[in-house]
């Protein structure tokens, strides 16, 4: 894979034509897009998949909720063609079985590829004291290999961490369980609201598949000059 096929873009944007602009520029200088709450809130599956064009799609709804329900929206992801989708961690082993089934069944019965299922661990938004207030054991590092691991004999193809624990589950989880990194700041870009963040290039010496960059590429003046060079670091 090229340093640049490792980058996916979160279009986090209620707007459906910024959504479209973005993922037009971008197209051919990173690996991908992602789309979440705000953009799929605003618009739904259709508006979406038509405005991502045929880029490979990172669905990031983050699923939480009882197994039955989590299959079946699961189901409902896949006409969106995703690459890959994901539910929370926490949500528990039946709740990511379930997903991880659905993703087989329903990708079967439509004759699409199976996305890759992921879970997202501890958000990267979260640091040790925000675990605290409430109630998950840290700290962070510690909970996300817990969660990693849940995953993992869940059935699920990887999961969603932050850059600072990438070196630890790639030595629990293995060389083939993928990692999908957001939180990921160059030194010449803000943090924002991450607090476990790490630059994009040493990201990828850590070990990480892919990497979500959102807001250095899209809110910068130029979204192509940023990727390019973000891209260059790597
Ligand atoms: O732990 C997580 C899980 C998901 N995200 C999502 O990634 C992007 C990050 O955007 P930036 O602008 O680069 O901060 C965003 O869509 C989040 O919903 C995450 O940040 N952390």
């Amino acid at each position: 894979m090229t340093p640049k096929e490792r980058i996916f873009v979160p279009i986090d944007t209620p707007d459906i034509k910024r959504a479209a602009d973005l993922a037009r520029m971008l197209s051919g200088e990173v690996g991908g897009v992602k789309i979440g709450k705000e953009l799929f809130t605003a618009q739904g599956p259709d508006a979406v998949r038509n405005a991502i064009g045929g880029e490979p799609l990172f669905v990031d709804l983050k699923f939480h909720d009882i197994p039955n329900t989590v299959a079946g929206a699961i189901r409902a992801s896949l006409h969106m063609r995703p690459f890959m989708v994901n539910v929370h961690a926490s949500g528990g082993k039946a709740m990511m079985q379930a997903a991880a089934e659905a993703a087989r069944e329903s990708s079967e019965d439509l004759g699409v590829p199976r996305p890759l299922v992921l879970g997202v661990t501890v958000l990267t938004s979260m640091d040790d004291s925000d675990l605290a207030d409430v109630g998950q054991k840290g700290p962070a590092a510690e909970q996300v290999k817990r969660l990693a691991l849940l995953a993992q004999e869940s059935g699920l193809d990887g999961v969603v961490c932050s850059s600072r624990e990438i070196a630890l589950l790639r030595k629990a989880c293995g060389p083939d369980f993928t990692l999908v990194v957001p939180g990921i700041r160059p030194l010449w870009a803000s943090a924002d609201d991450q607090k476990r963040i790490m630059t994009p290039a040493d990201a990828i010496k850590e070990g990480a598949d892919y990497l979500v960059i959102g807001r250095p590429i899209t809110a910068a003046d130029d979204p192509v000059a940023a990727a390019r060079r973000i891209v260059a670091e790597l």
